[in-house]
């Protein structure tokens, strides 16, 4: 009779399942199948599929039976197995050759085959997915393509079950590894619900024959060259095997989920030493670490720059591959401090590198980098270039201490040095060893004034330079501005005589060094110099020093000029007298002290025409002070200003009492004028307000000028007095012949009189050149159209030379003294009457 169908799926997975040459299904499962299939009188129908195929269409009804179907929670969803397992199995993996694979783990990387769709396919799926490791899956679609494939280098490794692994090694010249995994148990399988009886048959047969060793069952695994299993033993083993396999999964992902912490670790810190290289690298200073044998450990990328290579190129180097010889010395020196001290060093390094031989200046700060033991095994350092701001602080240093035009040291610097002078000499005891040479130049201002400012520039530096060359080397040359050198003298001699004598030579040198003509403009320009002299002595201080030397210059110039003067107390006290004297002025504003005193003025034959007005003091304490004693010093404190316009008001409301009394009236009045008046924008109009205020009539009001004070600022002065003029005010010329003036400005000037300077009257019977400069101011003035006055008229023998040179108007002594108001006007009214 016809027995049942059996629709069978045939794949092939030798030695397990494979078809016959008719097809019909052969291998362990096939035959196998066949034996039972005979006894059942089933009629076996075989259908070549692939196994993923074979599997779906187990799956969807299309064949009533599958053999070698491993075991799965899964699969067991959708299909039906039965219960004695038809073949104990695990998985194992196959390498290509070369490929060494000591663990699941080592797949890291690789490329592993496997069956699509088979037991092998899922666990590693799995196990990739839960342990993040890079493994690419291939799937074949059989069981020989996975392993050509393998062999043919496109894959690593082949995932098999052990039974197809075993039987196709040699033929593919694949490698056994020792990696097993994932225990297995092969069954027929059924779709779900679909062909009970067939696997209850089976089920029959197989757990009958896996008892008895001579069966069928162990016949066919013998055939198929396959070890016959302890039957006895499988459930335990399997057991134990899949628990170390899953033992083995479990310690696999948790290698796994190291590895990826690790990974992260690695990767954070891989971040962190990017930051951290991004701000090494963008700082302004140069990073480095040596190790103790001074070779570059790590650079960052401002010291490559300096160095002139990639990072990479200087580690392992030395210095001397970047720097000069003597720059690499001094940088080891450092360094081995550093290193063998174990100090933090801060210092500062002067580098002249090895190409360029361009020298830079760092501030250099190295520390040394200790191990866990604290032994030191390299030093860091940073380097800060610092060149440019040591240029600037030179170039201040330059400004602060030194003289922009002659280089010289400045007034700051002398007085440093000075006083460490001073204190070296004190501390010594042997203070007279030092001097002080005040210098300054005669009429400097002259020259700066005719020839300008840039020729007295130059002159400045050669006489620096002249100076200079001739003074050693321990001695300081300063310039304290204007025309004015000081030169500071130390160790002249041990006896304070010897040391004296010594600094007067080196003055008077000065003084003929600087008399010697200098060159401007390839024209040889003369000058000379005032040179005052303080020895260094017991108590005193640099200030003082300096102003004894001072003041000893002072006292050369007055005493004519082009000479040294040493100092001496009697300066000091004439010092203190003038000081004392500017405070008394101040008072004698407020106090009312200042007098006005005439000395008149006559003219031939018509006598008294007016006076001069000459200033008094009457002081207090000190009686009656003559203007020579006070004008010098209001004159350089300024407080002349004020004086003069007290003068000068007064004088005008005198002009105005005498103007309303007709015994008076006609009499002018001469005011001397100061240079600061004269050069005070307020002047004109100061004058202008006395006149107004007073109401005297400006024909009356005589200004004399001294020639000296038309020597700056003609225009100005011109203008000025020609303002005046208009109005009726005078001008007389006072002590004339006396000044540098040139005589080609008298003619534009508007003057009206020219004064002949008591000197020369003085000497006028017993000097012939004195008469003939009397002679030739009077026949100037007969051409310039100018009234002379002598003054300083004393005899009658003077007064009648001068008649008899042709003078007209005449002041002095012989006439009257200066005298106060009231005697003026009662002498010389009377007289006035007299003669009228
Ligand atoms: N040896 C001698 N001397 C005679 C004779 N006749 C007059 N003198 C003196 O000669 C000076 C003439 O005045 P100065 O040349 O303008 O010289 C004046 C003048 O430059 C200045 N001065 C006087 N008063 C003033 C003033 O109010 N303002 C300004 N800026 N300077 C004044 O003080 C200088 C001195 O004035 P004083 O001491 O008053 O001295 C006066 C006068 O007393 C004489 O026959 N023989």
């Amino acid at each position: 009779a016809q027995g049942r169908e059996v629709v069978v799926g045939v794949y092939q997975n030798t030695p397990k399942i494979v078809a016959a040459a008719d097809g019909s299904p052969s291998g362990i499962f096939g035959d196998l199948l066949q034996v039972i299939a005979a006894e059942q009188n089933w009629r076996i129908k075989a259908v070549q599929c692939d196994w993923a195929y074979c599997l779906q269409m187990l799956q969807s009804g299309e064949i009533d039976l599958l053999p070698d179907v491993a075991f799965t929670e899964l699969r067991s969803l959708q299909l039906d197995f039965h219960q004695t397992p038809a073949l104990y199995s695990w998985s194992q993996l196959y390498t290509a050759q070369g490929v060494q694979l000591q663990s699941l783990a080592a797949l890291d990387g690789k490329r592993v085959i496997v069956l699509q769709e088979s037991v092998q396919q899922q666990y590693l799926q799995n196990m990739i997915t839960q342990s993040g490791m890079d493994v690419v899956l291939l799937r074949a679609r059989s069981m020989a393509e996975a392993f050509a494939m393998a062999s043919a280098g496109q894959a690593d490794a082949v995932a098999a079950n052990h039974y197809s692994g075993h039987f196709q090694l040699a033929k593919y010249q694949l490698e056994q590894s020792n990696v097993i995994f994932q225990p297995l148990q092969f069954f027929y399988a059924t779709k779900k619900q679909h062909n009970q009886d067939l696997l209850t048959v089976i089920e029959t047969h197989l757990a009958q024959w896996q008892t008895n060793i001579s069966s069928p069952y162990y016949q066919i695994l013998q055939r198929w060259g396959t070890e016959v299993p302890e039957p006895k033993l499988p459930e335990k083993v399997w057991l134990l095997l899949a628990m170390l396999s899953s033992l083995l999964l479990l310690a696999l992902c948790g290698a796994w989920w190291l590895k990826r912490q690790v990974a992260d670790k690695t990767r954070h810190l891989r971040a962190s030493e990017e930051r951290l290289s991004t701000i090494l690298n963008s700082v302004d200073a140069h990073i480095y670490i040596k190790d103790n044998k001074l070779r570059y450990q790590y650079i960052n990328r401002k010291t490559a720059e300096l160095f002139g290579c990639e990072p990479c190129k200087a580690i392992g180097r030395r210095d001397d591959a970047f720097f000069d010889q003597s720059t690499s010395a001094n940088l080891q020196q450092n360094d081995l401090k550093v290193l063998q001290q174990g100090i933090r060093l801060v210092e500062e390094e002067t580098n002249s590198s090895l190409d360029s031989q361009q020298t830079r200046t760092y501030l250099s700060v190295k520390l040394p980098l200790r191990d866990s033991n604290g032994n030191i095994y390299a030093l860091c350092g940073i380097s800060t270039d610092i060149t440019e701001h040591k240029q600037h602080q030179q170039e201040i240093h330059q400004l602060a201490f030194y003289d922009a035009l002659t280089g010289l040291p400045n007034r700051r610097m002398l007085l440093d040095r000075l006083q460490q002078a001073v204190q070296l000499g004190l501390r010594h005891n042997n203070t007279a060893q030092g001097a002080l040479l005040f210098i300054d130049l005669d009429h400097f201002k002259d020259l700066n004034d005719t020839l300008g400012h840039a020729m007295g520039d130059q002159l400045l530096q050669q006489v620096a330079q002249r100076l200079q060359a001739s003074l050693r080397k321990v001695d300081t040359l300063a310039r304290l501005g204007g025309d004015e050198f000081v030169v500071l003298l130390t160790d002249l001699h041990p006896d304070p005589e010897l040391s004296s004598q010594k600094a007067g030579l080196i003055a008077e040198k000065v003084v003929q060094l600087l008399s010697e003509p200098f060159m401007l403009q390839q024209r040889p320009y003369s000058i000379s110099a005032s040179v005052g002299v303080a020895m260094f002595s017991d108590g005193c201080n640099s200030d003082e020093l300096l102003q004894h030397a001072d003041l000893a210059m002072y006292d050369a110039k007055e005493r004519g000029r082009n000479s040294v003067r040493f100092f001496n107390q009697q300066m000091q006290a004439d010092v203190s007298a003038r000081s004392d004297i500017a405070t008394g002025l101040r008072q004698a504003l407020l106090q009312d002290e200042f007098v006005l005193y005439f000395q008149p003025q006559l003219e031939r034959n018509l006598g008294v025409v007016g006076a001069e007005v000459l200033l008094r003091w009457q002081h207090p304490q000190h009686g009656m002070i003559v203007p020579a004693s006070f004008i010098p010093v209001a004159e350089s404190s300024g407080q002349i200003l004020q004086i003069g316009r007290w003068v000068l008001e007064k004088s005008c409301l005198q002009l105005a009492e005498w103007a309303r009394h007709t015994d008076t009236a006609h009499w002018y009045l001469a005011v001397n004028i100061s240079a600061r008046q004269l050069h005070s924008s307020a002047f004109v109009q100061e004058v202008v307000s006395a006149l107004e205020q007073s109401g005297a009539a400006p024909e009356k009001l005589v200004l004399e000028l001294t020639e000296s004070q038309l020597l700056q600022d003609i225009d100005t002065i011109i203008d000025k007095m020609q303002q005046l003029n208009t109005l009726g005010v005078r001008f007389s010329l006072d002590d004339f012949g006396t000044g540098y003036s040139s005589l080609s400005y008298l003619k534009l000037l508007p003057l009206k009189q020219l004064k002949i300077d008591r000197s020369f009257v003085r000497d006028l019977l017993t000097d012939p050149n004195d008469k003939a400069i009397i002679k030739t101011i009077l026949a100037l003035g007969q051409s310039l159209e100018l009234a002379v006055i002598a003054e300083g008229v004393e005899t009658e023998a003077q007064y009648s030379k001068l008649l008899h040179l042709g003078c007209q108007q005449f002041q002095g002594y012989f006439f009257g003294e200066p005298m106060p108001q009231t005697s003026f006007v009662t002498r010389y009214r009377q007289r006035h009457e007299m003669q009228n």
